[in-house]
């Protein structure tokens, strides 16, 4: 049987901004197919920024980011297709003038995934969203109207479909359901985790919310000020965590600290 494979993997990775400190040092990650991978720390540890290098959007100032195995090259279109974003906020990241059609199409028509006549590209359009809205569980007339005229929760599926229309192989997604209530994100987090099954996908989720990394992630790699200080499955990292740093980090949540403590 095929082993896992890894798909997206930081190697020895630092990065410092222009000028400024590095904050990111010597980070090693591993993205393997089907192992959703957690992010976290607290602010300001550098998870953005490791996302970011993943996505091809920032270059590491040392080491590598591989994609299948070779160093990425950010405008290849192969990569770009694999490699999705999901942001954070729903209410700034769709365009308030633009029919959900247009935002969910939008990845079709930069990387060039759509051919044919005029007519054909838009029909093959409209088909396409058409399959990423029934994915998200929103409704086929969803795609005429615009954002405003959505709730967050909605807004965020909206988003998650403009990322899974080119059929990517990894969704990144920094804080996804950070900008919503509580009742929403769980139903968020669910839909994530059931594409991920449904679809092949693995995401890599920064989160400050351990209850979702425990229900998204079977992996977990945990980033104090720019060293990653421990990673495995999230199993072992969130109930038997080595560090202290980690310890630290679920002290914080008191739910899941009971949790841990009754193991
Ligand atoms: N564009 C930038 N220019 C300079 N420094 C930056 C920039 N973006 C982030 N930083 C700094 O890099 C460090 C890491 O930031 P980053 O956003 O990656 O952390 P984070 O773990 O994602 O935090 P948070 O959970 O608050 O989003 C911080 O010290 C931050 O101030």
């Amino acid at each position: 049987m095929k082993g896992p494979t890894e798909v997206l993997a930081a190697r020895e990775v630092g990065f410092a901004y222009r000028g400024g400190r590095p904050v990111l040092e010597d980070v090693s990650v591993s993205v393997t197919t089907g192992r959703n991978l957690a992010l976290v720390g607290e602010s300001g540890a550098g998870k953005t920024t490791l996302l970011r290098l993943l996505l091809g959007l920032a270059r590491p100032t040392a080491g590598q980011v591989l994609f299948d195995g070779a160093p990425i090259a950010p405008r290849d279109r192969a990569f770009r297709r694999a490699v999705q974003p999901v942001f954070q906020d729903p209410y700034s990241s769709l365009d308030p003038r633009q029919r959900v059609e247009r935002i969910v199409s939008e990845p079709l028509r930069s990387l060039g995934l759509l051919s044919g006549s005029r007519a054909a590209r838009r029909e093959e359009a409209a088909d396409r969203v058409a399959e990423a809205l029934r994915s998200v569980e929103l409704p086929a007339d969803a795609a005429r109207r615009y954002p405003h005229e959505f709730s967050g929760g909605q807004r965020q599926r909206i988003a998650i479909a403009r990322a899974i229309v080119c059929r990517p192989r990894v969704l990144l997604a920094d804080e996804p359901v950070s900008a919503l209530d509580v009742s929403t994100r769980a139903r968020v987090v669910e839909l994530l985790a059931g594409l991920a099954e449904s679809h092949g996908l693995t995401v890599v989720v920064v989160s400050h919310d351990l209850s979702l990394v425990a229900a998204l992630c079977a992996e977990t790699a945990v980033i104090e000020q720019g060293r990653v200080v421990e990673q495995g499955a999230t199993a072992d990292v969130l109930g038997s965590p080595a560090h202290p740093y980690t310890r630290k980090l679920i002290a914080s949540v008191p739910r899941l600290s009971r949790a841990a403590r009754l193991r």
